[in-house]
């Protein structure tokens, strides 16, 4: 067999920017250690573009990819336990990550991964979100298909990875100009409020995610306990993709929203992100989080020169929440997760 090729990034760099008159910084350097460790995800720098592009379609399944993803959730959700509100139930929700180890995680994902595919019947058209946990849906579909449980299904990838990743698990994929609506879309989700509220795009594919999970019939979310926050944005920081061309004026743009910007930087390579699109990625810090994601949304897309944001407003139909209880792994609908975690806290109260 040929040898896997690991995708990792690693490093960042510092440079200065011209926002709103002043020398800002808004690259992270090396030495912002939060900033490095946020930007360790996969599928995030040019090289692993490179690196891809030498990889035949045709000929995926022959070269295994490993998708290498330092989670970036780790630091996030701890700096989210200790921001969140005690008397939120779903900030109880937030503080279970410390305990989450990233084996648990990963059982986890697999866990709602494989939940998520029965939802699907032959002859769907299927969107295929991005990520580590739409990975392993991918998977779990292709198992599906393999097994001939499911017959004539066609997936509409939102990445370069999930359409490298279908091929080689044998789901076959068209782009989406070639068919007239998606039947169910799996997509993860960075963090994902009580209302089903989501912020997306810690790989750089929400705007094309936004698209196809928005058309969908059904769109369904696929997260582990750690991703449900109190509040958006207090820990993680909203990605924005922007055109190259409009960077400047839109960082000042978003310093007016009440934001911090900062350029999201590629790792083993000095220098911006670029997506698949083409664009850069501006990740805002909102020091009090996001206090109305709808009006948050609307309001960053219509700056001159935004292409997306990662704000997913009145896009999911369902969010499946992956939780541990015990020994035992669950697979509940947001609700009952945030119903379950308010009687905890409630008992907890009384008792
Ligand atoms: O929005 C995304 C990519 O742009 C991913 O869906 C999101 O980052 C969740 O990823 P994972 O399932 O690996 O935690």
């Amino acid at each position: 067999m040929a040898s896997a090729v690991v995708l990792e990034c690693t490093a960042v760099s510092g440079m200065m920017l011209m926002i709103a008159g002043q020398q800002s910084r808004v690259f992270a350097t090396s030495s912002t250690t939060t900033t490095s460790s946020k930007q360790k995800m996969d599928l995030r720098c040019i090289q692993q573009q490179s690196l891809l592009s030498k990889l035949s379609l045709s000929n995926a399944e022959m070269i295994p990819v490993v998708w290498r993803r330092t989670d970036s959730r780790t630091r996030a959700v701890a700096t989210s336990a200790s921001s969140s509100s005690s008397s939120s139930p779903v900030a109880v929700a937030s503080g279970a990550p410390p305990g989450l180890d990233a084996g648990i995680q990963q059982n986890l994902k697999r866990a709602v991964a494989k939940k998520a595919v029965e939802l699907v019947k032959s002859g769907m058209i299927v969107g295929l979100g991005t990520g580590s946990t739409s990975s392993m849906a991918i998977e779990e579909l292709g198992k599906l298909i393999a097994q001939n449980k499911l017959k004539d299904i066609v997936g509409v990838p939102t990445s370069y990875q999930s359409r490298v990743l279908a091929r080689q698990f044998g789901v076959k994929t068209v782009d989406l100009n070639d068919v007239n609506h998606v039947d169910i879309a799996f997509d993860g989700a960075d963090e994902v409020d009580a209302s089903m509220n989501i912020i997306k795009g810690a790989g750089a594919a929400h705007t094309m995610e936004k698209v196809v999970d928005s058309i969908a019939k059904q769109c369904v979310i696929l997260i582990d306990q750690s991703k449900v926050v109190s509040k958006l944005g207090l820990a993680f920081s909203l990605p924005v993709e922007v055109l190259p061309f409009a960077l400047s004026p839109v960082l000042r743009a978003l310093v007016n929203l009440g934001g911090v910007p900062e350029i999201r930087t590629a790792l083993r390579k000095d220098g911006p992100v670029i997506t698949e699109l083409g664009n850069m990625v501006v990740d805002v810090r909102f020091a009090d989080g996001i206090n109305n994601p709808a009006e948050l949304e609307n309001k960053i897309n219509m700056i001159p020169g935004v292409v997306e944001n990662g704000l997913f407003v009145n896009v999911a139909h369902k969010v499946f929440v992956a939780t541990k209880d015990g020994e035992e792994i669950l697979i509940v609908e947001l609700a009952e997760f945030v119903a379950s975690l308010k009687s905890a806290n409630e008992g907890a109260t009384t008792a």
